[in-house]
């Protein structure tokens, strides 16, 4: 699949295979692109997953992260893609979200909506937004709650341990190697039972929010990491200088990862796997 993946891709008038190179070295799930072939190339996948998902169960389940990671979805509202995919098909979600109003410019939700969301055709019904109204306990319980109802109403497939199954996770990484709201340190790092938890002390602004746990994270069908930042150790929080001392920093043009686009069932990242990978950039750089 891989391979006939990067055959269609090099077919692409935009995309060149300045990615393959770190392949062929041996870094079967990190892809590095220039800024433009990045946008090209999630655009790609994230139509193929669609088409596929969308003819296999009749629903394409993706979530969303918030951070610079929306502004790279900018060519699925572009020609071919605004008008081929099926986005009646489309269920959107959250891997986590900041715990403010709805038209707070920190919504995640809100970034989302106006960079992507409200340029294309998926039903209103088919996004879910948190419950703003509450408090990020409240919010977590009543987001958890509606992804056990799709999950039982088979919307959202599920895994053989009875976890959510998105068929698409879009994560970002934060400058401090944190993706969705786990932070590196954080006890909800350990987090094994709930779906979604809260917390009312994130390290970086702002404090409340509401995030998908590593299970089901782990538990996706696929996920694409999409790390386009440079990673510093200059921090005045504590907590961050730390975790990025033990992360010895780098310096990149950009990087989208993807460590299981196209890894089959056997091959299930752990949540080692994706604390991993901020090394692995590293080794790349
Ligand atoms: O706070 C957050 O940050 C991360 C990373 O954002 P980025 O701007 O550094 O790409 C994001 O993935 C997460 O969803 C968001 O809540």
């Amino acid at each position: 699949m891989k391979n006939s993946r990067n055959e269609k891709r090099s077919q692409h008038p935009n995309v060149e295979t300045q990615a393959s190179l770190k392949w062929e070295k041996g870094y079967k799930n990190v892809e590095v692109f220039s800024k433009e072939h990045l946008a090209v190339s999630l655009a790609y996948d994230v139509a193929q997953l669609s088409t596929k998902f969308t003819k296999e169960r009749g629903a394409f389940t993706v979530a969303l992260s918030g951070g610079s990671l929306i502004k790279y979805l900018r060519k699925l509202v572009d020609s071919p893609y605004a008008e081929t995919i099926d986005w009646s098909k489309w269920h959107v979600f959250w891997v986590d979200e900041r715990v403010v109003p709805k038209d707070n410019l920190e919504s995640n939700y809100k970034l989302a909506n106006d960079g992507f969301l409200s340029k294309v055709p998926i039903p209103p019904l088919n996004v879910y937004s948190i419950d703003d109204s509450l408090p990020p306990d409240g919010a977590a319980d009543v987001y958890e709650t509606t992804l056990r109802r799709l999950v039982t109403s088979n919307v959202i497939a599920t895994s053989t341990n009875g976890l959510p199954k998105f068929d698409l996770m879009l994560l970002g990484m934060g400058p401090d190697g944190h993706v969705a709201s786990l932070f590196l340190g954080h006890p909800l790092l350990n987090e094994d039972q709930k779906w979604i938890s809260f917390l009312n002390d994130s390290p970086k602004q702002p404090p409340e929010r509401i995030t998908f746990t590593f299970p089901v994270i782990n538990a996706s069908s696929n996920v694409a990491m999409v790390v386009t930042r440079e990673f510093t150790t200059s921090s005045k929080d504590g907590r961050r200088g730390r975790a990025l001392e033990q992360n010895v920093p780098y310096s990149s043009d950009l990087l989208a990862l993807q460590p299981s686009i196209q890894r089959s069932q056997e091959q299930t990242p752990t949540s080692k796997d994706l604390l991993a990978l901020q090394p692995s950039i590293q080794r790349l750089a």
